[in-house]
């Protein structure tokens, strides 16, 4: 494998990812410019926000399928036409109708990316680098976030809002240039892994599904990380001005210090799973127990949680999305190459699906006790916030009874291949004494 095209091809997804990221959030940051072209309100504003989620989600498992019939080039190259398309619609539309089908597009276009760029790590790199590169291509990825955050901010507002929006296609266009002259599916020599299905595209489905450890990661994603886009896409920032009475400043603080602790956990994340494979799925359900219980205590705190409260709820919210990406590790650990796509696809489908339901219901419940009269200090109330995010914890104990219930059928099939993964306890114990015994051994020689 020639190592210096490996990186080359992983950089150039990298890139093609973080512009994904870049195209995905540049929407959310011009809200009030948004706001006043198409003369709109909050409400239909975020509709555009949840369309392109939807049809993100929606995609998820036909392009991973997609990926494992074409390949990576091609589906990054799709992708990046689609996002320019729908930039350049954005950059010129006048009308909701319009700018709804411009996010749309931009929602496909960013669909095809991630899961194809993932899909080049296994086959580029050898298998132990590849719980690393996946966490680094996830926090790579989210500085386009910031891309849109600063300059694309400074430019539309210097420039205005056509020229803002044509200057984010370019980057798509750009993106579509150095895909299709340097990036290549697998390393030349190795049998491209989309020739060489045995299988038709359903019976890839069919089996990518039918294999516990896909399963695994897709209730893994869906339990880790759906708290965190709650939070940053929807709800973050009402809650915490109109909840808890922290100015606007204040909250957007919050909000850019969840990407820097999102950006900062990866590499740890991905050195805990390189080295305790086995302790995947116990890592999820701490750091989901942990959120839930950061959650809990700011929900019951007696009127305005302190402000060092909601930092550590932001940073164990921003933990989940690097240890989402867990499931994509047991995706590539439990299923062959040529389905890695489609298993992809599955488990990255977990956490936008439950994102967008968990948005949903924070909304309605907000709206029911609105209307029976429950919340008389207003529709955002303190207290009314309070029961609506409360059902996060609901959805958090939903996924952590399916990623225990689907563990123990991986834990059978590992146990037939000879792999017995002892209780946690014993586990720590055993660890524990190994480690007292070379420091003896140590200390004596
Ligand atoms: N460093 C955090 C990256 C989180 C990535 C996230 N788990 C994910 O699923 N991303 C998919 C995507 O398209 O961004």
């Amino acid at each position: 494998m020639n190592s210096w095209r490996a990186w080359m091809v992983w950089g150039i997804g990298v890139f093609a990812y973080l512009v994904a990221v870049m195209q995905r959030t540049s929407f959310g940051v011009v809200g009030l410019e948004a706001s006043a072209r198409f003369h709109v309100g909050g409400a239909v504003l975020s509709s555009f926000t949840v369309l392109q989620l939807v049809v993100y989600a929606s995609l998820q498992v036909p392009v991973g399928m997609l990926v494992d019939r074409f390949g990576s080039r091609i589906m990054v190259a799709t992708g990046a036409v689609f996002m320019g398309l729908g930039q350049l619609q954005i950059a010129v539309a006048d009308s909701v109708v319009t700018g709804i089908i411009g996010r749309m597009l931009v929602g496909m276009g960013d669909a095809m990316t991630f899961v194809s760029v993932l899909r080049l790590v296994p086959l580029w790199f050898p298998a132990k680098r590849s719980p690393l590169l996946t966490q680094l291509t996830g926090m790579l990825g989210m500085l386009g976030q910031l891309v849109s955050v600063i300059p694309f901010l400074a430019l539309l507002h210097a420039s205005g809002w056509t020229t803002g929006f044509l200057s984010l296609a370019s980057m798509s266009a750009l993106v579509v240039v150095l895909v299709l002259a340097l990036l290549r599916n697998a390393p030349e020599g190795s049998a491209p892994a989309q020739q060489t299905q045995p299988e038709g595209t359903r019976a890839v489905l069919a089996a990518a599904w039918r294999q516990p450890g896909t399963r695994l990661g897709l209730w893994s994603h869906f339990t880790v990380q759906f708290s965190g886009n709650v939070f940053a896409l929807a709800w973050g920032f009402p809650f915490l001005v109109a909840g808890e009475g922290y100015s606007s400043g204040s909250a957007a603080g919050l909000m850019s210090f969840f990407v820097v602790v999102a950006l900062f956990a990866g590499p740890p994340v991905g050195r805990f799973v390189s080295r305790h494979p086995l302790r995947r799925s116990t890592f999820v359900l701490l750091i989901t127990a942990l959120t839930a219980l950061v959650w809990a205590v700011v929900l019951v705190y007696p009127g305005q949680a302190p402000f060092w409260l909601l930092v550590v709820l932001v940073a164990a919210l921003a933990v989940g999305g690097p240890s989402s990406m867990i499931g994509f590790d047991f995706a590539r650990t439990f299923n062959p190459s040529h389905r890695l796509g489609t298993a992809t696809g599955i488990v990255n489908s977990g956490g936008f699906v439950a994102a967008l339901i968990t948005m949903f219901l924070v909304g309605w419940l907000l709206d029911v006790q609105h209307a029976m009269g429950l919340s008389p200090a207003g529709l955002y109330s303190l207290s009314a916030f309070r029961v609506a995010l409360a059902v996060q914890l609901l959805v958090m104990a939903f996924g952590a009874v399916m990623v225990l219930r689907v563990r123990r059928k991986v834990r059978r099939q590992l146990a037939a291949n000879g792999v017995h993964v002892a209780p946690l306890l014993v586990a720590v114990r055993t660890a524990w004494a190994d480690y007292r015994s070379r420091r003896t051994a140590e200390a004596e020689s």
